[in-house]
């Protein structure tokens, strides 16, 4: 198979963890004869550095003629003191906008051998495997008015009854697929949005029997999050709360360094980039660890390209560096050998290749 894909680096951490997933890209594409063409844009910060643009139209071009896009991170400190429309945050929300990228996939798994790096009793942690649909191109971060005044500040909430209708209904069928139920996730005792949102997961439930749909309030899951994280599987929520709740989620995996996440439209379309930031204090360090990028590469794999075998090669080999005791600084234990991205990298390389010269895939897909 032949496809575009547009890269765009970004920021700090970004072009690190994005040349790493690259390099798993290319070995992919060798092995099982695909052609990835991959064509570099701006985006962020730096796209503000040269075009003075956050996200300039070059670079919406570049994605318009890509079968999928494949994003670092944004934004830092350099940034920060940047009038609204200059800041390289603006050209992430305007990029998931621009091609109604609405539902953002973010699964949260915890993989035995990381537990030693989670905060949370490894009998907590352990057996987590849920899947945060988390809407993405509505509520507070697109609400007009938005404005602040040296007197005040306005931000404002508004969802469509289309806007949930379209991610609940997401949530509903990944649920299916997966054979789990559903966690619809709001603030129903206080926001008329939520109040909406309740009213949608109602009527929409009506088609799904199957299901067995759960209404729960923001603030008491994050709390069970924590303490029971492995009562989740499917949890679907409004723009603001997802954001929250997936970083919060990732503690119980051990990093923020490993979630991937997949923004989708209906027609198949998508943009993948790991869940982080551009973690400015690490960059260009070697201390990135990029299984996020690389799993967002994999989702991209799956969900746009619907390559399912090349996407679990790369999971698989994401996980057997894992088990064999290999991790980088966020994840490494005390007084044991931290690796750098690059060699990190490498290791998963490595693991995809002895995959294929041990024929193993071959075996293992037939
Ligand atoms: N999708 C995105 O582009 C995105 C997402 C979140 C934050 N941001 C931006 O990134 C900047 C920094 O934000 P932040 O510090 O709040 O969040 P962050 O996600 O960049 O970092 C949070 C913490 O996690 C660590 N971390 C993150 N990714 C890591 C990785 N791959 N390997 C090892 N450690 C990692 C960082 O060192 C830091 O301690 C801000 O400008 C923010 O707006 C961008
Ligand atoms: C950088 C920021 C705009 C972004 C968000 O809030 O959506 C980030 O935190 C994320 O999780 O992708
Ligand atoms: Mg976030």
């Amino acid at each position: 198979m032949e496809k575009r894909v547009a890269v765009l680096p970004g920021d700090g951490i970004g072009p690190e963890v994005i040349e790493s997933a690259v390099k798993v890209l290319e070995v992919i594409g060798r092995r099982f004869e695909h052609t990835f063409e991959m064509n570099y844009g701006a985006i962020g910060g730096t796209a503000i550095d040269t075009c003075n643009n956050p996200l300039p139209e070059e670079t919406v071009a570049l994605c318009e003629a890509s079968d999928a896009v494949l994003l670092g991170a944004v934004g830092g400190p350099k940034w920060d003191q940047n009038p609204s429309a200059l800041r390289p945050e603006k050209g992430l929300l305007a990029i998931r906008k621009h091609f109604d990228l609405f539902a953002n996939l973010r699964p949260v798994k915890a993989v035995p051998s990381l537990l030693h790096a989670s905060p949370l009793k490894e009998k907590v942690a352990k057996n987590v495997d849920m899947l945060i649909v988390r809407e993405l191109t509505g509520g507070l971060y697109f609400g007009e008015p938005s404005r602040h005044t040296e007197k005040s500040a306005v931000d404002t909430l508004v969802y469509t009854r289309e806007e949930i209708e379209r991610i609940v209904e997401k949530s509903f069928e990944l649920a299916r697929l997966r054979k789990s139920k559903v966690a619809s996730v709001d603030k129903a005792n206080v926001l008329e949005s939520s109040k909406l949102w309740r009213e949608v997961v109602e009527e929409k439930k009506k088609a799904y029997p199957d299901i067995e749909v759960e209404h729960m309030l923001v603030d008491s899951t994050a709390m069970k999050l924590i303490t029971n994280p492995g009562a989740f599987d499917v949890i679907v929520t409004e723009n603001m709360f997802g954001d929250i709740l997936s970083d919060e989620a990732s503690v119980i995996t051990g990093s923020l360094g490993v979630l991937p996440s997949a923004s989708i439209r209906a027609d198949g379309f998508g943009l993948y980039e790991p869940v982080h930031g551009s973690a400015p204090e690490i960059a260009g360090l070697g201390l990135a660890n990029p299984a996020a990028a690389i799993l967002s590469a994999a989702m991209m794999l799956r969900y746009s390209f619907g390559m399912n075998e090349e996407a679990a090669v790369i999971e698989e080999a994401v996980n057997t560096v894992f088990e064999d005791g290999f991790f980088t600084a966020d994840l490494v234990e005390p007084g044991k050998r931290v690796l750098s991205t690059k060699e990190w990298t490498e290791k998963v390389i490595d693991e995809i290749d002895t995959q294929f010269v041990s024929n193993s895939i071959m075996f293992s897909y037939v």
